[in-house]
């Protein structure tokens, strides 16, 4: 990627980019299409967008008539899977072009989720293997987690009524069903304020009362898709038994009370891989070079390979060791969950609500390089034979020959 700025060819004149500094290799990535300017995200204001042409954001920034109205502005790209944080009737009315990553990060928050399972089973010393798992939202995120939570011996039911209505699919469950039934719910749905399959406070008290005492909930899509307030009542009562939570109402102040009482949190980072940040840029320089169309083709080999200071080489836990626990163990060399809950923790114990956001923010921009688990690899003659499937399909680590580590 590194190399002189070369202009595409094909255009006419360098365009004018403003782009979240926290969007990575942005620069590199878009240096064909004109010049990059990187701001930080409380910089994004109407008067610094106000003489570009393409505008690129995370999910903090809200996109909209106040942000654009005004400006010349022609593309926007927002580095992120969730789109709750973009007016797309404003932009289409304005007929400014829209592209965003979904899918970028997927594997990103399946590998959260996973790395949550197994902390939670260890923590309680309850095996995974048998349980049955809820995932509510089976698109990019929703769907792999559940091609991969079988190989970990779990069972999987789907809920996802417009994705049922779109392809006429019947293996999927109700709402209702997965509450009673499953042992463990994972919300995978975007934010949505209207509509029939409308999100907003799906999980509220009623759905708090049906879902099983002995219940693990984790919630990786958007706060608002479970009511706070009544979260934090249930949890009083003990009920669920567990609860993950990377988002939160109110972000960045999300309610500390919430975060005392829940067990796993995170300041939403479920999706902050390296890996999928950088798919997510490529994507969005794919994106735009079609809107102008032009023939690129973003090169992403370089970026996803091995980094220096990468580990990616995995150690054999103890054979002895219980399955979850051997999983565990392997899950922690690749990515420390308790390590992100206990950093969270203690910026969240103090503080103004001022204050406590700005440290929220200054965690998500700080986050250390996390490399997707498909990047690592381990000696397959170290895995007990009957845990194989759990660590290639589950994790989706490479199990390869001895002679294959040595090179
Ligand atoms: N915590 C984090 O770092 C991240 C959070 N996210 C959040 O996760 C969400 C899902 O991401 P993807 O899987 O990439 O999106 P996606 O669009 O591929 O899948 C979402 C699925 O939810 C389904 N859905 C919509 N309304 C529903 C309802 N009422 N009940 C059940 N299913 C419903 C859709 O039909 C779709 O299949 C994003 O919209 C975003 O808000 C995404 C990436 C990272
Ligand atoms: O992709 C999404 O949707 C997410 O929630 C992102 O992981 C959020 O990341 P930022 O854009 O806020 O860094």
């Amino acid at each position: 990627m590194a190399g002189p700025m070369l202009l595409h060819p094909g255009l006419q004149r360098p365009l004018r980019i403003v782009a979240d500094e926290n969007i990575p290799f942005a620069r590199e990535a878009f240096r064909g299409f004109g010049v990059v300017r990187p701001l930080p995200a409380d910089q994004i204001t109407p008067a610094t967008v106000r003489n570009c042409d393409v505008l690129l954001v995370r999910s903090v920034t809200r996109v909209d008539a106040a942000l654009l109205e005004g400006s010349r502005v022609q593309f926007v790209g927002s580095a992120t899977s969730g789109i709750d944080h973009v007016d797309l009737a404003y932009l289409q009315k304005r007929g400014i072009a829209f592209a965003h990553a979904p899918g970028a990060n997927a594997d990103a928050v399946v590998e959260y989720v996973l790395a949550a399972l197994l902390e939670l089973a260890v923590r309680r010393n309850v095996p995974l293997r048998g349980r049955v798992a809820g995932i509510v939202g089976c698109g990019h995120i929703g769907g792999r987690l559940a091609r991969r939570l079988p190989a970990l011996g779990l069972e999987v039911l789907c809920c996802d009524p417009p994705l049922a209505e779109q392809t006429g699919r019947s293996d999927f469950v109700s709402l209702e069903t997965i509450l009673a039934e499953a042992d463990i719910v994972t919300l995978h749905v975007p934010l949505t304020r209207t509509g029939p399959h409308a999100t907003y406070h799906l999980i509220d008290a009623a759905a708090l009362a049906r879902l099983r005492p002995s219940a693990w909930l984790l919630n990786t899509s958007r706060g608002a898709v479970v009511d706070g307030r009544s979260l934090l009542e249930a949890r009083r009562q003990g009920r669920p038994e567990a609860v993950v939570l990377d988002v939160w109402e109110g972000e960045p102040a999300p309610d500390p009370e919430l975060v005392a009482h829940v067990d796993l949190a995170t300041p939403h980072i479920a999706g902050h891989s390296y890996d999928g940040k950088v798919r997510a840029t490529l994507m969005l320089a794919e994106a735009l070079a079609r809107h102008l169309n032009l023939p690129l083709r973003a090169d992403d080999s370089e970026l996803l390979q091995p980094q220096p200071g990468d580990r990616l080489d995995l150690i054999p836990p103890d054979y002895r060791l219980p399955e979850a626990q051997w999983l565990a163990e392997l899950v922690r060399q690749m990515y420390d969950i308790a390590a992100d809950d206990a950093r969270f923790r203690i910026v969240m114990q103090n503080g103004t609500p001022e204050r406590r956001a700005e440290r929220f923010l200054e965690l998500r921009r700080t986050y250390p390089r996390r490399r997707s688990f498909s990047v690592h690899r381990i000696d397959r003659a170290f895995v007990p034979e009957p845990l194989q499937e759990a660590v290639a399909v589950g994790l989706g680590v490479q199990l390869v020959a001895a002679e294959t580590m040595a090179q």
